[in-house]
């Protein structure tokens, strides 16, 4: 009997120890085998675990991008290690890459298993982020329509508006020093939230509470349960621990809010907040080449990606460009110039002047050379394909999976000169041809990836963050406090500082004629309410229409005469 019992619990542990190698182990040794037989350097393959207890350790001393580094220098721009029981081909060089992710090739990779496991709870399957093929496409080409630049102008001012109200919470703040950081990404999580859902954003009494605290907390368990690797074994990932409950009350409360909007719009008893479609009658409008509108899930699902897509990696880019402005004082200045020059007198960007701010895109797309918001990306290889540079050719197997370092492939030395150096110059525009300087190699610059499946929203976080950058610099000085604050770069999904950004904000007190009449008209607006009439106020407006012509109260002032 004793014998029987023994036979059948070896029996059972020896099926269970196959299915384990079988399912979690061989898959990755044969990809490891397949590539280090064509010579591609190898981190060691240690079967469940990989190099990740020694990234933890990096981890633990705030040095994930170190660990990166190292292994470039040590291998060179391909190289195979191990995250846990995921393989990753890591390639850095740009040829190779162009082979990846170019159009002729994009049906070749996917977005790989885990990112979809991972982020599956929180925005579903059936949306652009992670869906796929025919599915993926299809979205795209309804989708790509929605970012003409015409749906764009017409955003702008709720990117204005909701940079106005944020920048005047900051200067009322009485508090010492503000984490910059987290204003920053509050503000760019209202604006793609009221581009997205329209005025109920604003009027839903908890609209802000389930998008920005349930939502945002939901996201920030997903990442630390990924960092723990609870998702990587099916099992750990259904057990109520580990932030589950976070992540289920903030996945179903963002989705019944998101439910409830839809419908609202879809009766008429809501409406958008700018002259032409948000995203949302995007959505709604959308049709395929067979004349098909999306299905609620997948309204649904791609609203809730635009706001995880598009917020937080914004959010982000604009914390790194106040950190390159506070640290580089003649960088503010060039940037804070222009602003002067092309937006005088706290004048309110519009679309075609943003255009003519050159030197502020410049810093833009500088910051997102060193500072890439998305350091990483990632695709699955579906079909064995061969990629090839002048002097290396290799076969991608089946099931690899590659990740691309934006962060360091953006501080090459072979495509950038002085890739070190915060040079906003080498982006600036011809002033004749508009033109910039070519770069090293089309692919050596991807904070938005690139293809098929590049950031379907990057003209919309340009906008926004030239908005966002020229407002804050023509309204406000702001400094480090304190000055020697620890800067670390932290990865979750995306790259910031780890302990926030600290700053003092004031008032520009420029002196100048119009921000004194300016001053005047905010005084006169106040005293409404004490001593002056509708009419006085009209008559004071009136006689000094041009000096204010273009302030920044001119808004207000108009819709206090109306
Ligand atoms: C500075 C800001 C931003 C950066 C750096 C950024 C970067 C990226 C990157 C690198 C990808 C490719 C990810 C991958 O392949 O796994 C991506 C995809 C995407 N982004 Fe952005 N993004 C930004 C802003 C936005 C905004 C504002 C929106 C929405 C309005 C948005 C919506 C999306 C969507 C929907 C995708 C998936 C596209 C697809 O697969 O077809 N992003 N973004």
């Amino acid at each position: 009997m004793f014998l029987q019992i023994l036979s059948t619990f070896v029996i059972l542990i020896s099926v269970l120890i196959f299915i384990i190698y079988w399912k979690l182990i061989r898959p990755g040794k044969q990809i490891y085998n397949i590539l280090r037989a064509q010579g591609i350097p190898c981190e060691p393959f240690i079967p469940f675990l990989g190099q990740l207890p020694r990234l933890y350790q990096y981890r633990k001393q705030n040095k994930i991008m170190k660990f990166h580094e190292e292994l470039c220098t040590k291998h060179g721009s391909i190289f195979m290690f191990g995250l846990g029981i995921y393989p990753r081909l890591v390639i850095q060089d740009a040829d190779l890459i162009s082979d990846i992710l170019g159009r002729a090739h994009a049906q070749n990779y996917y977005k790989p298993i885990d990112l979809i496991f991972r982020l599956k709870p929180l925005i579903g399957l059936h949306n652009l982020l992670i869906s796929n093929g025919n599915e993926h496409e299809r979205a795209r080409k309804m989708l790509n329509p929605g970012f003409h630049f015409e749906n764009l102008r017409s955003m702008v001012s709720i990117m204005t508006d909701h940079t106005i109200k944020t920048i005047n919470e900051l200067l009322e703040s009485r508090e010492e020093s503000i984490n910059l950081q987290k204003e920053l990404s509050l503000l760019t999580l209202t604006i793609i939230a009221s581009s997205a859902f329209g005025e109920n954003f604003e009027t839903i009494a908890n609209a802000r509470e389930i998008v920005c605290e349930a939502f945002i907390a939901a996201l920030d368990a997903i990442v630390n349960r990924t960092l723990l690797l609870i998702d990587q074994i099916p099992l750990f990932s259904r057990l109520p621990f580990w932030g589950k409950d976070i992540v289920d009350r903030g996945c179903e409360k963002a989705l019944n809010f998101v439910e409830s909007i839809i419908a609202d719009r879809k009766q008429g008893r809501t409406k958008n907040i700018c002259q032409r479609a948000d995203i949302l009658d995007l959505l709604l409008q959308a049709v395929d080449s067979h004349g098909k509108h999306f299905t609620d899930e997948e309204i649904r699902q791609e609203a809730m990606v635009f706001v995880l897509a598009g917020h937080q990696s914004t959010g982000d880019l604009m914390a790194w460009i106040m950190y390159v402005l506070m640290t580089n004082p003649s960088v503010l200045s060039a940037c804070r110039d222009e602003v002067d020059r092309v937006l005088p007198n706290g004048m309110i960007p519009t679309y075609e002047i943003l255009n003519d701010l050159n030197i502020c895109e410049s810093v833009i797309y500088e910051t997102l050379r060193l500072y890439p918001p998305i350091p990483f990306f990632v695709r699955q290889c579906i079909r064995e394909h061969v990629i090839s540079s002048p002097n290396q050719q290799f076969s991608i197997p089946v099931d690899a999976t590659i990740l691309i370092n934006t962060y360091l492939i953006h501080r090459q030395p072979k495509y950038w000169s002085r890739p070190l150096e915060f040079d906003y110059t080498r982006w600036m525009r011809d002033p004749i041809t508009g033109l910039r300087s070519k770069l090293a190699h089309p692919y050596c610059y991807l904070p938005f990836a690139a293809g098929s499946r590049n950031c379907i929203g990057q003209n919309f976080a340009l906008l926004e963050a030239k908005v966002i950058l020229a407002m804050f610099v023509q309204r406000c000085n702001f400094e480090l406090q304190p000055k020697n604050q620890d800067i670390t770069m932290d990865i979750r999904i995306t790259m910031r500082s780890k302990f926030g950004l600290f700053t003092i904000i004031e008032f520009i007190d420029k002196n100048s004629g119009s921000s004194i009449v300016a001053k005047k008209m905010a005084l006169l607006l106040e005293a409404k309410y004490l001593t002056f009439s509708d009419q006085q106020i009209a008559q004071y407006f009136n006689t000094h229409e041009n000096e204010v012509r273009g302030s920044c109260e001119l808004n207000i002032i108009h819709s206090f005469i109306k």
